[in-house]
């Protein structure tokens, strides 16, 4: 496979692509969803190793990898001085030298991700700058809170200001099968943002196996999420390659047979440069370069910034 990094990012596009309105549950469609583990482990190996070197667009990667970055915070001890802070680093990800050095003027994340309580400070920190605040939210990041709490949630969030939300899933509804009980929670989630978009997390993993992984994340796009993401940041394994893969196949037989678009967002646990860029890699050779947009594609993450910063320096 051709070196990643051979290739050039897209220009940047800020263009949302029309809502999922989502459509019924379509059992037949789950049930014939099987994984073949072995391919998608050989095809996780095939594009990693695509990876290891750097080509001549690898700082062009970077700088679009913190276009696409939810630049997070989601610690029980957060407050609003860090919450500021992490918006000063939101509107100027880069040090002026450094920015100067790649050209990245005038550069930002794609979002800020916060709990619910930051949402208004993080909202007066980024005002003027075009930047959305995100907000976890529907029991994070266990989503075992009732039904009727989590949608309020939601609905709270989408109130305060929050353009996007960042759902989980109760993972015993996979986990157990219960395609028509997790649909049905989905779709409420989604009907209580509104406006605001509906990122959805699997916690891919605590579902067991790739198949499980792929029939949630099909379930979560016809329940009409805008994005399906891989991890919370707090499951023991978050993302991984493997169960990225699986999504983005599923993005893709859900844009065939719909001609809808949804975002991909990996998060958990990528915190350098090499562990990031497998993602993007993966999401060019599945769904191709116009997905590697911060409007289709995002990292959730509280920490890859740092190393980016750090290769940016050194290259
Ligand atoms: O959604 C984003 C994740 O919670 C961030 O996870 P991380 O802290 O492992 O980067």
């Amino acid at each position: 496979m051709r070196r990643f990094t051979d290739i050039a990012p897209p220009p940047l596009a800020t263009t949302y692509p029309a809502r999922n309105p989502g459509q019924p549950l379509d059992p037949d469609w789950l049930d014939s969803v099987q994984v073949d583990d072995a391919a998608i482990e050989a095809e996780a190996t095939e594009i990693d190793a695509s990876c290891n070197n750097a080509g001549p667009h690898h700082a062009a990667w970077l700088l679009r990898a913190i276009q696409c970055m939810d630049l997070t915070t989601l610690s029980g001890d957060d407050t609003p001085e860090r919450v500021k802070a992490l918006c000063q680093t939101a509107r100027a990800p880069l040090p002026a030298d450094l920015a100067a050095k790649h050209g990245a003027g005038g550069l930002t994340v794609g979002a800020v991700c916060v709990y619910h309580a930051m949402i208004p400070t993080a909202l007066a920190a980024l005002e003027g700058s075009g930047i959305p605040v995100a907000a976890v939210s529907a029991g994070f990041p266990a989503g075992l809170s009732s039904p009727r709490a989590r949608v309020a949630e939601v609905e709270d969030s989408v109130a305060a200001g929050a353009t996007e939300i960042d759902i989980v899933i109760p993972r015993y509804l996979a986990l157990s099968g219960n395609w028509t009980a997790l649909y049905e929670d989905i779709r409420a989630l989604r009907a209580a943002c509104g406006d605001a978009h509906l990122k959805c997390i699997l916690s891919v993993g605590e579902l067991g196996d790739l198949t499980t992984v792929a029939r949630a994340s099909l379930t979560a796009m016809m329940a009409g999420a805008d994005v399906v993401k891989t991890s919370t940041g707090k499951e023991a394994t978050n993302a991984t390659l493997p169960a990225a893969l699986t999504m983005l196949h599923t993005i893709h037989a859900y844009h065939q047979a719909t001609g809808h678009r949804i975002g991909f967002k990996p998060a958990g646990g990528i915190s350098t440069v090499r562990a990031a860029l497998p993602y993007m890699a993966a999401t060019h050779a599945r769904l191709g370069p116009d997905w590697l947009q911060p409007t289709l594609f995002r990292f959730g993450a509280s920490s890859l910034l740092k190393d980016i910063r750090a290769t940016l320096a050194a290259s």
